[in-house]
């Protein structure tokens, strides 16, 4: 897949590009909404014979209009988004910076410029998706300001246990910590990437190691509490249990930043500043305060337990993502 980044006014000459069809979308978690604008794209440019496009924006418009900061932490980062995509065998990802001054092109003008401009003959994208100032271009106003240059689909929405599958809902239940449900809605577990950090090293003298994970983008992150887990380190996916929060047997809540650590099941080497990979699996519990670090030591054997039953359930199949 060919990335192509786009800042506002672009400088592509229609000509520059081959043909193509064309998905427009925020696409935050590349969710089975998502997926299926995106399949029906490569669908429609395979009866076409021609190539497939994603577009896509870069930060959230809602962040740079200053309307709220709700999507200033992410389902998928703007490269887990773009490995989604290209495992759906899309050609091209246009990924535009999201600007004031873009935010200002009307309707007719953002069709010209990144829809005919891009050489776009087809056009995919949701039922509600919007374009333009305000958003004021919908899918109804598309083929009067196509000049026929271009056909559309409308994606209907798609619905789930009566729930219409969007990045909100899919963000209330992470927040929520009922990341087992996901997969109903994302087609796969959340995933979050980070580095391993030095933690207080306290772990090891109570005989359960964690990596301490300093996440790289802004992730939406679990409420607090103790997860099962799979994490990949160096290209292979281990068991492993998870704990987010405030470390409270040690430490008073209000007076630490919240911490991700992750003991990982038969696994014993050193691996400070490697880049990992989370699935959350399933919560386990709410963190506790414990009043002696026996109790606290004797919790986490359970917890390893019950993480382990818990992932020797989950069938590690290729439509989960396990690569
Ligand atoms: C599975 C698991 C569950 C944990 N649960 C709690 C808990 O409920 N309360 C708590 O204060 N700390 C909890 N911890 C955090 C430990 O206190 C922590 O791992 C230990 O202090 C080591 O920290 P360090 O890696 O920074 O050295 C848990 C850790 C793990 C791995
Ligand atoms: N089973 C394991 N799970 C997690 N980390 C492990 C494990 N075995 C060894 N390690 C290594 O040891 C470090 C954790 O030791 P710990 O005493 O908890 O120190 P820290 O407080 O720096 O995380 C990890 O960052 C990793 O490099």
């Amino acid at each position: 897949m060919k990335i192509i980044e786009l800042k506002h006014p672009h400088s592509i000459n229609q000509q520059d590009l081959p043909p193509i069809v064309l998905a427009l979308g925020y696409f935050d978690g590349v969710h089975l909404g998502h997926q299926k604008v995106i399949k029906t794209a490569k669908a429609k440019a395979e009866e076409l014979g021609i190539n497939s496009a994603v577009m896509t924006f870069y930060p959230h418009p809602s962040v740079v209009l200053r309307k709220s900061n709700a999507h200033a932490a992410c389902i998928t980062s703007i490269k887990d988004k773009a490995e989604e995509i290209e495992k759906i065998g899309i050609d091209y990802l246009f990924i535009v910076d999201f600007t004031p001054s873009f935010a200002e092109l009307l309707p007719q003008q953002f069709v010209d410029q990144y829809i005919i401009g891009l050489h776009g003959k087809h056009v995919v994208a949701g039922f509600d998706y919007t374009y333009g100032r305000l958003g004021k271009g919908t899918m109804e106003t598309l083929p009067f300001h196509s000049r026929e240059m271009f056909t559309q689909t409308v994606v209907e929405k798609v619905v789930e246990n009566n729930e219409k599958i969007s990045s909100t809902l899919i963000r209330e239940l992470i927040l929520n910590g009922d990341i087992d449900t996901l997969p109903t809605y994302l087609g796969r577990f959340y995933k979050t990437k980070g580095i391993v950090v030095h933690g207080e090293k306290r772990g090891r003298t109570i005989g359960f190691p964690t990596a301490n994970i300093e996440h790289i983008d802004e992730y939406i992150l679990p409420s607090t509490g103790v997860y099962a887990v799979y994490i990949r380190v160096s290209g292979s996916w281990y068991k492993g249990v998870l704990n987010i929060g405030y470390k409270p047997t040690f430490h008073d809540p209000s007076t630490v930043k919240l911490s991700v650590e992750v003991h990982i099941i038969d696994f014993s080497d050193s691996i400070y500043d490697q880049e990992v990979q989370v699935m959350w699996i399933k919560r386990i519990r709410s963190e506790q305060k414990f009043n002696s670090i026996d109790e606290l030591i004797a919790q986490i054997q359970r917890d390893k337990e019950a993480a382990i039953r818990h992932l020797e359930t989950i069938k590690r199949d290729k439509n989960l993502h396990f690569v």
